[in-house]
């Protein structure tokens, strides 16, 4: 067995090419092309007759094969984000958009890319509000984003409701805000409550807003949740108009406060988009 030690860090784990696949996958490498190069790296240092190795020589030698490999760009992607980890920044991406653009989906495979283990979903602090927070009390926030509008009292329409219950769920995701900041820690928060202007993104964190405009395209993202999830498509299909005018209304807020909108066309690319764009602000912050 092959053990990895870290001087900085004083720890010895056992070499894992898992665990290098995800580093290089970070630098935007596709899964399959990581895994070979991960295990070429293992075959280089089993041919050294390595017992102990460091994780600058992984380093070194992944950077090396990735550029063999033709893979300059990649290449230094990967430094970047291997020294961005060591010097153990916090960071928080919050993603925004309406019911199906593909913000968790997106959420989850940017937490795999950045190895972070939390993610928060606002519809979860809505939840939870519900439970505290009596119907009779605070009725917008029973219902859905895009339903929100029949529990208003006096005139107003689907944007007032839907801004109602966006403020009312800001509070608990405020709360978890502060809370990340406050223990330095690594968080991705997705949910269609994330509006620019209603929350302002602190220290190291940033802001997406996902859409789909094309309402055929919309259409489809509803049926395939459907296959694994119990959300209905029909229920959504049935209020699409609602759910478009909260998409412009979102993403006129996002252009208003500066925020990147990303067309969720394909996911692949979506994700390639924020993680380029991520490391470009960072690069700048740091
Ligand atoms: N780029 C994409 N191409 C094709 N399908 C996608 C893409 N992104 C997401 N999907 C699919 O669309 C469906 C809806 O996505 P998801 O559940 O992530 O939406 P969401 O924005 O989190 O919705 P909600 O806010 O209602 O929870 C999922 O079945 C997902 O697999
Ligand atoms: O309010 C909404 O638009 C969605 C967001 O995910 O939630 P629900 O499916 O519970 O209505």
């Amino acid at each position: 067995m092959m053990v990895v030690i870290d001087p900085e860090k004083k720890i010895q784990l056992p070499f894992s090419r898992g665990i290098l696949t995800r580093s290089i996958t970070l630098a935007g490498v596709d899964v399959g092309t990581a895994y070979v190069i991960a295990h070429e790296v293992q075959m280089e240092l089993i041919r050294r007759r390595k017992r102990f190795v460091s994780t600058e020589e992984i380093r070194e030698l992944t950077y090396k094969k990735l550029l063999e490999h033709g893979l300059k760009k990649e290449a230094e992607r990967y430094l970047f984000w291997r020294e961005f980890k060591r010097k153990k920044i916090p960071l928080v991406v919050l993603l925004g958009g309406v019911t199906g653009v593909g913000k968790s989906t997106i959420a989850t495979e940017l937490a795999f890319r950045l190895s972070i283990r939390t993610i928060i979903g606002t519809d979860t602090v809505r939840e939870v509000m519900r439970k505290i927070i009596a119907k009779e009390l605070l009725p917008d926030l029973h219902a859905s984003s895009f339903m929100a509008w029949r529990t208003l009292k006096g005139s107003g329409g689907i944007i007032e409701g839907f801004e109602n219950q966006v403020r009312h769920v800001s509070v608990g995701v405020k709360a978890v805000l502060d809370r990340a900041q406050r223990e330095g820690m690594n968080a991705i928060i997705e949910g269609i409550h994330l509006v620019p202007g209603f929350i302002e993104p602190g220290e190291n964190t940033f802001m997406y807003v996902l859409a789909v405009s094309d309402r055929k395209v919309l259409e489809s993202h509803f049926y395939e949740r459907s296959r694994y999830s119990k959300r209905p498509a029909e229920y959504y299909i049935k209020h699409l108009e609602e759910i478009l005018l909260l998409q412009d209304y979102i993403v006129e807020k996002a252009r208003e406060h500066g925020v990147k909108v990303i067309e969720n066309v394909e996911l692949e690319k979506t994700v390639e988009e924020i993680m380029e764009d991520l490391m470009n602000r960072l690069r700048e912050a740091l």
